[in-house]
């Protein structure tokens, strides 16, 4: 049974038109979620909505619990999860108000807790294809009404402060598309719980390398989003009626764990392994 779980961005800090809604508190042996998680249907399809920041935006990128995040939606059951984010263009024909559907990542973080596994339980789950291929087609057909890039590489950087110049000029060399603070860990975790992701990326900025752009600041961020997020929400209610029926992800994303753990059955640490209860049920019950 598929229950759709969405990740709003800045700018997305609710989402309407849910049946039967409410927030709902979900404890995780991780910590708190960013917020309660809005709970609900839509056309009949279960439904889970968790603002990242929170609502009111209270939380900075590096302070966001993500492993309580993807725990708490796993937790309630989502099978796949849709994850919306606000990001700076590096390239020219990516421009402020397109939508991106990124299947790619560079790994820019470092102050954030990046597994739920390790000492006592250590599992490697591959990564090499980060988004799962499924759940982004529904995703680029539920986006309507707006230009959308497909296959983009996104950037994750540790911030709270915005790039200097010579970091984003750098990230273009790369071949970087677009950057933002947030997609991870959020992706690999995603996938060592074993749910689909999806990252949809609305472009806000140019960040700072375009000559004929002013550098990105929040009041730009803000304008753009407040003039896109209501193509975010119809995105969102369309998913329902691409994605109803599901059986086994043709990608494999629900069977990450299979040969991702190494450490010996009487090795493992039960305390981890309590924590462990709701990411890893599947491989490690019974
Ligand atoms: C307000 S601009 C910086 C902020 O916006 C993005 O958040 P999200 O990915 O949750 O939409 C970016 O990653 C930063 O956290
Ligand atoms: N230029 C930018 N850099 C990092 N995160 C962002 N989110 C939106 N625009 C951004």
């Amino acid at each position: 049974m598929t229950m759709i779980g969405v990740i709003g961005g800045s700018g997305l800090y609710q989402i309407d038109g849910l049946e039967g809604a409410s927030w709902v508190k979900v404890s995780t042996p991780w910590g708190k979620p960013s917020d309660e998680i809005l709970v609900g249907r839509l056309h009949g399809t279960p439904m889970a909505f968790l603002p990242r920041h929170g609502r009111g935006h209270v939380h900075a990128p590096s302070d966001i619990n993500y492993r309580a995040n993807i725990d708490a939606l796993k937790r309630l059951g989502c099978t796949d999860l849709v994850a919306v984010s606000a990001v700076g263009s590096l390239r020219e024909d990516y421009r402020p108000g397109d939508f991106v559907l990124v299947d790619q990542f560079i790994d820019r973080t470092f102050a954030r807790p990046k597994s739920f596994f390790g000492a006592g339980c250590v599992a490697h789950v591959g990564f090499s294809d980060p988004t799962c291929p499924r759940l982004s087609a529904a995703c680029a057909t539920a986006v309507q009404g707006v230009t959308l890039h497909r296959g983009a590489t996104y950037l994750a950087m540790e911030g709270p402060q915005f790039s200097t110049r010579a970091e984003s000029r750098l990230y273009r060399s790369w071949g970087a598309d677009v950057i933002g603070m947030t997609a991870m860990p959020e992706a690999k975790l995603a996938r060592e719980a074993e749910l689909c992701y999806a990252s949809i990326a609305m472009v806000t900025d140019y960040d700072c390398w375009h000559g004929d752009h002013a550098a990105v600041d929040v009041a730009q961020v803000i304008a753009t989003l407040t003039a896109n997020a209501g193509h975010a929400r119809d995105m969102v209610a369309r998913l329902p009626s691409l994605l109803d029926q599901r059986a086994a992800c043709t990608h494999g994303c629900d069977h990450a764990l299979t040969h991702a753990i190494m450490t010996a059955p009487d090795r493992r640490d039960p305390d981890l392994l309590s924590k462990l209860d709701a990411v890893a049920a599947r491989v490690l019950k019974g």
